[in-house]
């Protein structure tokens, strides 16, 4: 199979195309891809790094409000359509995949106007703006919410989970919170905003940071790559804690979150699929900052089966944070249920269903 796959803009939409990505591999290593993405975008610095042919636009999301900068935006469509049409020709894909993000948006719909099948990929239970415009043009619309169903075409609508889940409920990890200078036998707990860190998450962390040096579990706090100066000019006096690791981002994370007892972070659909895959608890704090308040209905769906608790973020204190992080870290029952209600929801065959998918439809 000759394989175009377009995602981009955050983890959440990169991941999972990734997934897929490895399953064709594993299925048939002779298998040709080309990944599409954005320059702007963090999957510039993931997929090249990983071996994937990779080739990059330059494209950005339009504004909700009216504004000059649409005319911009609605010009780099238009010319990432252009190039897409060049790169369909050239790469001549049995099919398509878009796991959302702008660029996407370009590169599916000059597919879908050349005749190449399509198939799109929505992580969330509210659907985003790329795929509700895509979903006129494309030949398949694999789910992850059941939600997500009524707000597409119901012929072309396949559930199948999130591909990433897939990937990290399948690896044997080996890896080891030495590396990160922490204990193997301590349990540990990841603070994490999301792909690209969370500003008040931050912030609570910070100040939180000296009550949770004295905890019996040890912390392990991403601040997301481009917050992390930031967070470690603040930090200065805790730095040194011998149960607090504090990364800027995790490269490995199907490797780590094996070996973690708890999670504190945003609700982002991909980061949801991982943690019902494996059966993680968490703590989860919905960004207020997206579409439809879609995170916080992600979010619900794991509080209802009690298999994470909430907390909103206009409640996120210090205080209001350790306190959550105490009840799920010196609780190893609750914690145990927890796990097992979040390993209920996994999906762990996604990608194999996601993969079918596109061989449904793909010219071969
Ligand atoms: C602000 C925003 O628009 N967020 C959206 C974005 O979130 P975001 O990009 O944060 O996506 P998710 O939380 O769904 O996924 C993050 C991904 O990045 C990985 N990761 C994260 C941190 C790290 O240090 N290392 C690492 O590998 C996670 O393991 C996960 O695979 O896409 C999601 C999926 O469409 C949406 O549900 C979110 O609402």
């Amino acid at each position: 199979m000759r394989l175009m796959v377009s995602g981009g803009g955050t983890g959440g939409h990169i991941y999972p195309a990734l997934a897929v990505i490895n399953e064709l591999k594993r299925q048939d290593p002779n298998a040709e891809v080309l990944y599409v993405g954005s320059h702007r975008g963090i999957e510039s610095s993931i997929v090249p790094k990983l071996g994937i042919p990779f080739k990059a636009m330059t494209i950005q999301g339009f504004k909700r409000s009216l504004s000059l900068e649409n005319f911009k935006t609605i010009y780099l469509f238009l010319k990432s359509v252009h190039q897409s049409k060049q790169l369909v020709r050239s790469f001549k894909p049995d099919v398509v995949l878009g796991t959302g993000g702008y660029v996407s948006g370009a590169v599916l719909y000059a597919a879908a106007r050349l005749h190449v099948p399509t198939v799109i990929h929505e992580q969330n239970s509210v659907v985003g703006m790329t795929n509700k415009f895509l979903s006129r043009y494309v030949d398949k619309i694999a789910i992850n919410f059941e939600a997500a169903r009524s707000q597409f075409p119901a012929s072309k609508v396949v559930m199948t989970g999130n591909p990433r889940a897939q990937e990290v409920a399948n690896i044997t990890s080996h890896f080891s919170l030495t590396s990160l200078k922490l204990k193997d036998d301590v349990p540990t707990i990841m603070v994490v905003g999301g792909s690209q860190g969370a500003l008040k998450l931050n912030q609570v962390m910070v100040e939180a940071l000296p009550t949770l040096a004295t905890k019996p579990y040890q912390v392990i706090f991403v601040t997301g790559p481009k917050r992390y100066d930031d967070v470690m000019a603040k930090v200065a006096a805790v730095k040194e804690a011998d149960n607090i690791s504090i990364q800027a981002y995790i490269n490995n994370m199907p490797e780590v979150l094996p070996k973690i007892a708890g999670v504190v972070g945003r609700s982002g659909a991909t980061t949801l699929a991982e943690l019902t895959a494996l059966g993680v608890p968490s703590i989860l704090i919905p960004s207020p900052y997206v579409t439809a308040d879609h995170q916080t209905k992600n979010a619900m769906s794991l509080v209802n089966a009690n298999a994470a608790l909430m907390i909103k973020e206009a409640d996120l204190t210090s205080e209001s944070l350790v306190a959550k992080m105490d009840e799920l870290m010196t609780d190893d029952h609750r914690r145990a249920a927890m796990a097992a209600a979040a390993k209920k929801l996994g999906k762990p065959h996604a990608a194999t269903e996601m993969l079918s998918v596109l061989q449904g439809v793909s010219r071969k």
